[in-house]
């Protein structure tokens, strides 16, 4: 199960993961906090459905949330508390973090009862979502974050917790080789950094815990993200990375282990390379 703040972050974040696991015939749940109402509109056609107009770009990131899992391959979607219950609440500091649905400003136990009720019904094995900072500080990847702990509390509580819970993670190592690759690009989104602990996120190589493979599907990856058109534009950094450093970035994610024993593991620091490893069969 991958809990994710808004539509786009399940592919940005976790789409080679998701695919890989569909493909295998893992039952995969995406439960999405959010319609993401509060973003950025790239595609001009569609600028009038901005929030300040007619704040019609949540229902539309759903179309694009649906043509990305398409991609991805059979994925069980839930919306948290239904579609529309929590808004986008905007980039932290902002005036959407005060609006009366704002995700930010959920109560916390009903919004984890939510979500419990969806966990009763799955009883997922293993969760995926953000580390306290909820990877980069939005306001709903940390209120995700809250939400799928405090759930996945409740449920070990009664009996069906999930045995592993996991945060999504960038190591610091891919962080400075996605910089290096980048260096003489003429499209360089990073020209700009000289140190990796300019990036608001980035784990030791030391406390990650998992590397899923799912270079098979970066294609798939590159296509959900393809969807979500409003917010990724053609032009945006994740594609110059995929041209630059494609499989190592798009086809590879990576994750801190928050609860439950680590299984087996390769390299220097014994990352799995299954999020079910130690798991029984
Ligand atoms: C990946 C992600 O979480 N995107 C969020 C985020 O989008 C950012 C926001 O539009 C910001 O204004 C931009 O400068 C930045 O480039 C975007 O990544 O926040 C949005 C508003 O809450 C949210 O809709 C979007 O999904
Ligand atoms: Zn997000």
């Amino acid at each position: 199960m991958f809990v994710h703040a808004h539509p786009d972050d399940e592919s940005i974040g976790t789409g080679a993961t998701m695919a890989h696991y569909a493909a295998t015939g893992a039952h995969v749940t995406l439960v999405t906090c959010t319609l993401g109402e509060e973003g950025e509109i790239h595609v001009p056609d569609l600028a009038q459905l901005e929030a300040a107009q007619a704040d019609q770009l949540g229902g539309y990131r759903l179309t694009e949330l649906r043509q990305a899992l398409a991609a991805l391959g059979p994925i069980d979607h839930r919306m948290l508390g239904g579609a529309g219950r929590y808004r986008d609440s905007g980039m932290m500091g902002t005036p959407a973090n005060e609006h009366k649905r704002a995700f930010w400003g959920a109560d916390l136990d009903e919004a984890a009862d939510h979500l419990l009720k969806i966990m009763d019904e799955v009883r997922p094995q293993v969760v995926v979502t953000y580390d306290p900072n909820g990877f980069y500080g939005h306001p709903d990847h940390i209120q995700a974050h809250r939400v799928a702990m405090r759930a996945s509390e409740l449920a070990a509580e009664r009996g069906f917790g999930p045995a592993k819970i996991y945060w999504t993670a960038m190591p610091l190592s891919v962080l400075k080789a996605g910089v290096e690759a980048l260096r003489d690009s003429t499209d360089n989104p990073f020209a700009a950094v000289t140190d990796v602990s300019e990036f608001p996120f980035g784990t030791p190589d030391e406390e990650v815990a998992a590397c899923i493979d799912g270079s098979d599907f970066h294609d798939a990856k590159v296509a959900a993200l393809k969807a979500h058109a409003t917010q990724i534009p053609d032009t945006s950094w994740l594609y110059s990375i995929a041209g630059n450093f494609g499989q190592e970035f798009m086809g590879v994610e990576h994750y801190t282990l928050a609860v439950g024993d680590r299984g087996r593991g390769d390299g220097p620091y014994g990352w799995e390379t299954d999020l079910f490893a130690g798991l029984p069969e």
